[in-house]
């Protein structure tokens, strides 16, 4: 639908008032899981989240937060705060990056498509670099798309290859980058069989190279920019799988935060900087950790760090990143058109809307909340708050992170009575989750649910509701386990950690005294999940969704 013909006007709820401030929190990385020890939820304090479970089951369920309730290929992918808080803020189901994709590759029509073709005509004179995160997580990437990618790209004309690499251990069990690395490294090898120049050109740990998202600390693009296009690093290997098992022998390696490295021939000269007339795809399909660099390699005029060589390539995105930007500004598959969110409507509607969160989620709540749409619909009827995030370190070191910071924020726009909807993202027991560090993380949940107190307090204060829910799993469960959901152990008998987020559904409650007697979860929505949210919190502004969002969630009875 064209936005000229899209009617905005949503319908009054006809049972449900207006004018009632309704707080929206995400707690990033809250599954439910069995009460076990890998279970930081569980161990943690939580009186706050325990109190909503379990004064009014009527008023708190789960919801599906993984696979295809929130639009990806199969019920083995987790969930993610991109697809998670694109279902939450869209209100319906779309088919995500991974599945376009998927799609493209396998029908091929990838290579008829206007950003394959821009970039192929390079392949004559130059060289093709694939830049991304190398594992089969499918949060930000896969590695059989990458390797469907090559071949198609070799049959398509391309003669020389760089793989820039960047290691996980986020999305997958840390050290998983040595065999990832492997698997592609005899790739490679069966193309130059085929008289391909194909090579690993570079790479670097995710976390510490290249991929950081919301401008959080521009120094990790650029170590990214010295590497993948100077051809500069302080490691230099001859090979990749070298250079991994090296880099991670150094004390606390690990591959989300290995430091840069490139390959270099036997003069030690780099085998793959970034030249004028060459092409670059990166790989990621996922928009977030991608939009930096997708800025440096496009914008003329840049000054977030000095590129010292700004070279004259074609450059092309695995998807267009932000829709709003339009960039990057050539891109092989199109992006989920994701039109008409919740947001859209409610600045429509007379709803003023606060949001915020800390820098390393600020997005979530704003762009993916938006359907990756940078900037506001309304900016009279907008209010978004970040609060910087600490740069440079891991943050199992600070595990209360900014939440406090958050629930302040989000209590003074609810007690100032100037929103009617204020919106959170708390980022704590996802981030330090993927740190792996078991206490830590329950210090992140305990910092997380006092959040939620000073929320629900300042919701009480003013009579208004709340709606508290997660995006997707994550801290709940700490151990990689095998079928039966024993933990794995790994061959000196440690448990595996498990560092990724989980398949596991997220609670949502309901609550607080402007909500009004009678309003209960229905039962007949078994299998609700994210994507029904936005229509339940529509209902909670006193109005009905719109008629091709997923359904609510609740029903009013007549006590
Ligand atoms: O950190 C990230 O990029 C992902 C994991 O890859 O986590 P989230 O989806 O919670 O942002
Ligand atoms: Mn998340
Ligand atoms: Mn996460």
């Amino acid at each position: 639908m064209a936005s000229t013909e899209v009617s905005w006007k949503l319908a009054d709820h006809p049972k449900l008032p207006k004018g009632k401030t309704v707080a929206v929190v995400v707690l990033d990385g809250w599954g439910e899981a069995n009460p076990d020890k890998y279970n930081c939820i569980h161990t943690a304090k939580t009186p706050t989240m325990d109190s909503l479970k379990e004064a009014a089951p009527e008023k708190w369920r789960l919801v599906r937060a993984h696979g295809t309730a929130v639009g990806l290929p199969t019920e083995d992918d987790m969930g993610n705060s991109e697809v998670g808080h694109n279902a939450l803020g869209a209100g319906r189901i779309y088919a995500q990056g991974a599945k376009l994709v998927d799609l493209a590759l396998a029908s091929g029509k990838i290579y008829d498509g206007d950003g394959f073709k821009y970039i192929q005509d390079c392949f004559e004179k130059g060289t093709l670099h694939l830049i991304g995160l190398l594992s089969d997580g499918g949060v930000h990437s896969r590695l059989d798309q990458l390797q469907l990618l090559l071949q198609g790209a070799n049959e398509h004309g391309a003669r020389r290859i760089r793989v820039h690499v960047l290691t996980d251990g986020r999305d997958v069990i840390d050290g998983t980058s040595v065999g990832f690395a492997e698997t592609l490294e005899n790739d490679l090898s069966k193309l130059r069989e085929k008289g391909i120049d194909a090579l690993i050109a570079s790479g670097g740990g995710r976390m510490y190279v290249t991929m950081d998202r919301y401008e959080n600390d521009w120094e990790v693009v650029k170590r990214g920019w010295d590497a993948q296009i100077l051809g500069e690093a302080p490691n230099k290997f001859r090979n990749a799988v070298e250079a991994l098992k090296k880099l991670r022998e150094a004390p606390k390696a690990n591959d989300q935060y290995l430091p840069p490295f490139v390959i270099v021939d036997e003069s030690g000269k780099a085998v793959g900087p970034i030249l004028d007339g060459d092409a670059v795809v990166t790989l990621n399909f996922r928009a977030d950790r991608m939009v930096m660099l997708a800025k440096a390699l496009e914008y003329e005029n840049f000054d977030k760090f000095d590129r010292v060589r700004f070279p004259k390539i074609r450059y092309a995105g695995m998807l267009q990143y932000d829709g709003e930007l339009k960039l990057p500004s050539h891109y092989l598959v199109s992006p989920p058109e994701i039109e008409r969110t919740s947001g859209e409507y409610l600045v429509h509607n007379g709803i003023r809307t606060f949001a915020c969160s800390e820098t390393v989620k600020f997005g979530h709540v704003t762009f993916f909340w938006n359907g990756n749409r940078s900037g506001f619909f309304d900016p009279a009827m907008e209010e978004y708050v970040e609060i910087p995030s600490d740069v440079g370190i891991t943050f199992n070191v600070q595990p209360k992170m900014k939440a406090l910071e958050i629930g302040e924020k989000a209590r003074d726009a609810i007690l100032s009575c100037k929103f009617d909807q204020v919106r959170v993202n708390i980022p704590n027991g996802d981030m330090v989750g993927h740190t792996g560090d078991i206490e830590a993380t329950v210090v992140a949940c305990e910092a997380a649910d006092q959040a939620v107190k000073m929320i629900l307090d300042a919701i009480e204060q003013v009579g208004g509701i709340y709606l508290v829910t997660a995006d997707h799993g994550n801290a709940e469960d700490m151990v990689k386990r095998n079928k039966s959901g024993q933990p794995l152990l790994d061959k000196n008998g440690n448990i595996q950690i498990l560092t990724s987020h989980t398949l596991q559904p997220v609670p949502i409650a309901i609550g607080g005294p402007g909500l009004a007697p009678g309003v209960r979860f229905r039962i007949d929505v078994p299998n609700g999940g994210l994507a029904n949210v936005a229509a339940t919190f529509i209902n909670l502004h006193g109005f009905e969704a719109p008629s091709d969002y997923e359904t609510t969630l609740i029903e009013v009875v007549d006590n």
